[in-house]
């Protein structure tokens, strides 16, 4: 058996970036972009006001009346110079008429018949946004391996970007085996488990930015398998759940070898997740992840969302991971690290970690109790008290109104 990281560095050792697409500039966010973006302009374009106000040439206009000459709202521009001791009323955003270089707020002026009256004090230069002042023609404004946020989607805006070049995000095709699974729009009788998994995996393939596909039920015969996992060839990445541990009925990896896939790994040191396998099938990364709910999101969390996450170009596919202290003992007495669930909440700035309850590989309750999980080596005893690193999957406050941080 591997070790967690093992596993994870030889899943990303085969997690290729995907090529590229240009895509309308909304659609960009949240996705990777593929290449340098250039500005072909300067923001602002010109030397503009920042106020509603009235312009002028600091070095003409002292203190005494200036004559007002004009009204420039934005969207308009004068190109007749100002003379010495001119003003325009300017508006916020109108760029500054030749001869001026200086703005004076409305609130700041006495208003006369002729003009205005100007107070002593006035700082040449004031209240103009310069040319270039945010961003100047030429500059590297965003660089390949940028995740869009809102706040670039605006700047690709204003740079007149009405599509923007990211990394494809990859599909990912979701089998679930199982003679037992039937749909979960079926009343379930004993002996028969609704496929809870297809919908919690493509719930975390959205998570990642990946496109899911659900393909439905396969039943425990290699034949079916193989005929599902041969429909999943047109997706980048496959994921299979149920059937890859050491069970009569077990076929997938057998299914995945006979259509000449190559087991990269089976079996990692942790629980849960211990029968997860990575194949590669005809170039594409296959994950076949244990049947149990909680074993199978471990997995997909663990080795398929690092995957994704760098196959659309994502750099750091790390949680954050944040100190806190535990308000009651966890302990490891079995021979594999163990992941557990666990609440972090915030209490005065900083975090304090319960545990979900019992931890079992058939029960969603410990990971919808909370907010992230620990990793417990073989041998960990920890008392109330001690501090732990723990992995956030979100933030209380994400999650619940009762617990929204201060
Ligand atoms: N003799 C051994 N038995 C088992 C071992 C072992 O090492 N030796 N490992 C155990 C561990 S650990 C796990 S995890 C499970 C994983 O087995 P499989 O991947 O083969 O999963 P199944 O047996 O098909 O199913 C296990 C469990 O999960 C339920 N399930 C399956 N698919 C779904 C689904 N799509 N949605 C919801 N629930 C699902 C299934 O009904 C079973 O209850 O093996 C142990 N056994
Ligand atoms: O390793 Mo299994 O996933 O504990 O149930």
């Amino acid at each position: 058996m591997i070790s967690i990281e093992e596993a994870r560095h030889l899943v990303l050792r085969h997690a290729g970036l995907l090529g590229s697409e240009d895509v309308p500039l909304l659609q960009g966010l949240g996705r990777v972009v593929a290449g340098d973006v250039v500005a072909p302009w300067n923001i602002p374009l010109a030397d503009s006001s920042a106020m509603d106000g009235y312009a002028f040439s600091a070095a003409t206009c002292h203190g005494e009346s200036v004559r007002v000459v004009g009204f420039l709202p934005a969207g308009e521009r004068r190109d007749t110079p100002l003379a010495a001791g001119e003003a325009v009323k300017i508006m916020t955003g109108a760029p500054l008429p030749p001869g001026s270089d200086t703005v004076v707020p409305i609130e700041e002026v006495e208003e006369t018949v002729e003009g205005i009256r100007l107070r002593g004090g006035i700082k040449a230069g004031a209240h103009v946004r310069k040319a270039g002042d945010d961003v100047r023609m030429g500059d590297q404004v965003i660089v390949a391996g940028t995740t869009l946020r809102a706040q670039e989607i605006g700047l690709l805006a204003s740079l007149g970007k009405v599509s923007v070049s990211v990394y494809r995000v990859p599909s990912v095709a979701i089998i679930a085996t199982g003679d037992e699974l039937v749909d979960s729009d079926t009343e379930p009788v004993p002996g028969k488990t609704i496929n809870s998994n297809s919908f919690s995996l493509a719930a975390q393939v959205l998570e990642c930015g990946g496109r899911p596909h659900i393909l439905g039920i396969a039943a425990d015969e290699r034949k079916t398998v193989c005929e599902k996992i041969e429909e999943a060839l047109q997706y980048d990445v496959i994921l299979t759940t149920g059937g890859v541990s050491v069970g009569d009925r077990d076929h997938v990896k057998e299914a995945i070898q006979s259509l000449g896939g190559e087991i990269v790994f089976w079996k990692v040191r942790m629980k849960p997740g211990k029968p997860v396998a990575f194949a590669l099938l005809k170039g594409r990364p296959v994950f076949a992840l244990p049947g149990n709910p909680v074993s199978a999101m471990v997995a997909g969390e663990l080795f398929v969302r690092p995957a994704l996450l760098t196959m659309r170009g994502v750099r750091n596919v790390c949680r954050p991971v944040v100190k806190g202290t535990a308000t009651e003992g966890f302990r490891n007495a079995g021979e594999r690290p163990h992941v557990v669930f666990v609440d972090a909440t915030l209490h005065e700035g900083k975090y304090v970690v319960g545990s979900t309850g019992r931890q079992s590989s058939s029960r969603l309750s410990s990971m919808t109790a909370g907010n992230g999980y620990v990793q417990l080596p073989p041998g960990a005893s920890l008392e109330p008290g001690d501090v732990l690193d723990v992995t956030l999957l979100d933030t209380a406050s994400d999650r619940r109104m009762d617990n929204a941080a201060p």
